[in-house]
């Protein structure tokens, strides 16, 4: 729909330099590039503000044969800034946007500048302001008002330079949902410059990266969005990761300070059980990957808390559960990991690692009432009863994410051997248990000091978990049958 050919626009000298691309009716397209990388000025190009060389073509014309009213009714532009010097209304100002469709000599609005007016006034949230002066409108207010006009001018395109400039989070997401509605719906191109990535990358089907006035990088968010075209395009460090709950990519940027908290050393002194409940307090926050109740997934936390259950205990909404449990202990629920168990707590099994370059805390509680084999699950009923194996690894060093997904597999590896090798069965299949139905897992690093890539069973981290976990389920194990046989 809007073809760039060859493009050179400036001031007093070119800025930007031979760009070409296209970009398709009813697409979002967004521009990025670090200040003064020529983004605004490849805007006022297309908008016919500024002299070029080369061509920009809208529905096969080149808009150098364009008038600008032509321009204005196939193009709207909501600039960076806006004068607002002298008041007018806000309705006096979204109707300005009617002005391309003026016809004769005695300009007045027509009903249906009205019309058009009242509706993207209502599209963008503004009829309330409708009467009032622009001057006594906040910042997001105003964008509103201006993204309103450049809607009244019913354009094809829709130039938007930093769109969500001074509107707040909530503001900034309903106005790119809207705009991409319109562009879904309507057919609406949009054309917007963003400095916010995880907007531009959340919104846009395609993006443009300009480096120094050239296009370092135009594709989709996935490859445009990689971590060496930003590191080097703004040169700075930034990481890029998958979007928790969307398929897009996700950046940011790490601060190069350091914290005041000491070193997360890792330690059984930091360990404390009770009759209640296993708990552990890290001096720092660590790196969690956990399959726990409370605070589960990928998180930084600092206490972990294993609680004592009775046997008979059923609860509806066991994370609920657990943060009352941790109020009532005075841990902050933001930064604890909630485990429960109906096996006896003291009997946790603890092994401690250290090696030259790091070192491994183990803690495992076990009660294997509810043993099952993986391979004969299914005679079992889907039911969450306590009866469990719960593994905490504490690790001092930099895990990779490999590494934290290895660690899992070789800590689980190492707790199904322990639990074969006590000769553990399923009660209804009759065969050697694999686990206990409801058992958990919580793999943690300290992530300072030596970088550990791999957590294999035979990679150096993995030769610590994997003999650690099976020594202390053991144990745990052990320590549950005794227990059962004495029948305390
Ligand atoms: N009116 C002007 N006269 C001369 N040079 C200008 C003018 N406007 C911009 N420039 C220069 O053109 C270059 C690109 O500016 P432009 O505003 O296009 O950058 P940008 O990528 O939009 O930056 P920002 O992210 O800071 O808004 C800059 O070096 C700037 O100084």
């Amino acid at each position: 729909m809007i073809d760039i050919q060859h493009l050179y626009a400036g001031y007093d000298h070119d800025i930007l330099h031979d760009l070409s691309f296209s970009v398709n009716k009813g697409e979002m397209f967004g521009v990025l590039g670090p200040n003064g990388s020529g983004k605004t000025t490849l805007l006022k190009a297309l908008n016919g503000t500024l002299p070029i060389r080369g061509d920009v073509v809208i529905q096969g014309r080149p808009i150098r044969q364009m008038t600008a009213k032509e321009t204005a009714r196939e193009m709207a532009v909501l600039p960076q800034h806006h004068d607002v010097s002298f008041s007018t209304t806000v309705e006096q100002t979204v109707l300005i946007g009617r002005y391309p469709y003026q016809k004769g000599l005695f300009k007045q609005w027509t009903k249906e500048d009205y019309r058009i007016a009242e509706e993207v006034m209502e599209q963008t949230g503004v009829t309330r302001f409708r009467h009032q002066s622009l001057l006594s409108l906040s910042g997001g207010e105003r964008q509103r008002v201006f993204l309103a006009q450049a809607l009244a001018q019913k354009p094809g395109i829709l130039l938007l330079d930093e769109p969500t400039n001074h509107l707040d989070f909530s503001y900034q997401k309903q106005m790119l949902d809207a705009l991409k509605q319109w562009s879904l719906k309507d057919g609406l191109t949009v054309i917007a410059i963003f400095h916010d990535l995880n907007l531009a990358s959340m919104y846009c089907d395609r993006l443009l990266l300009l480096d120094q006035g050239s296009i370092r990088a135009l594709d989709e968010p996935e490859e445009v969005l990689e971590v060496g075209h930003l590191s080097e395009v703004y040169q700075s460090e930034i990481h890029v990761h998958a979007h928790p709950s969307f398929s897009k990519p996700f950046t940011n940027v790490v601060p190069s300070y350091q914290d005041q908290k000491p070193e997360a050393v890792i330690s059984p002194d930091h360990l404390e059980v009770s009759e209640s409940r296993v708990y552990y307090k890290s001096l720092r926050p660590l790196k969690c990957y956990s399959s726990a109740v409370l605070n589960p997934g990928f998180g930084w936390f600092e206490e972990f808390m294993n609680i004592q259950v009775d046997h008979s205990f059923r609860c509806e909404d066991p994370a609920g559960y657990l943060i009352t449990e941790a109020e009532r202990y005075g841990c902050q629920t933001y930064r604890t990991v909630g485990m429960m168990t109906a096996a006896k707590v003291t009997d946790a099994s603890t092994v401690f690692v250290e090696k030259e370059d790091f070192t491994v805390l183990v803690v495992v509680t076990a009660g294997t009432g509810n043993a099952v084999d993986v391979v004969h699950n299914n005679r079992h009923m889907q039911e969450a009863v306590p009866g469990t194996i719960n593994t905490w690894v504490f690790i001092d060093g930099h895990l990779s994410e490999q590494a934290f997904a290895q660690s899992l597999m070789t800590a689980t590896e190492a707790k199904v051997k322990a639990v074969t090798d006590m000769d553990i069965k399923d009660p209804l299949s009759g065969t050697t248990a694999t686990g206990t139905s409801t058992d958990s897992i919580l793999i943690a690093g300290t992530q300072q000091g030596t970088v550990l890539e791999y957590g294999g069973t035979i990679s150096s981290l993995g030769r610590a978990v994997g003999p650690a976990v099976y020594k202390a389920s053991k144990e745990a194990i052990a320590r549950y049958l005794d227990r059962k046989e004495e029948g305390i």
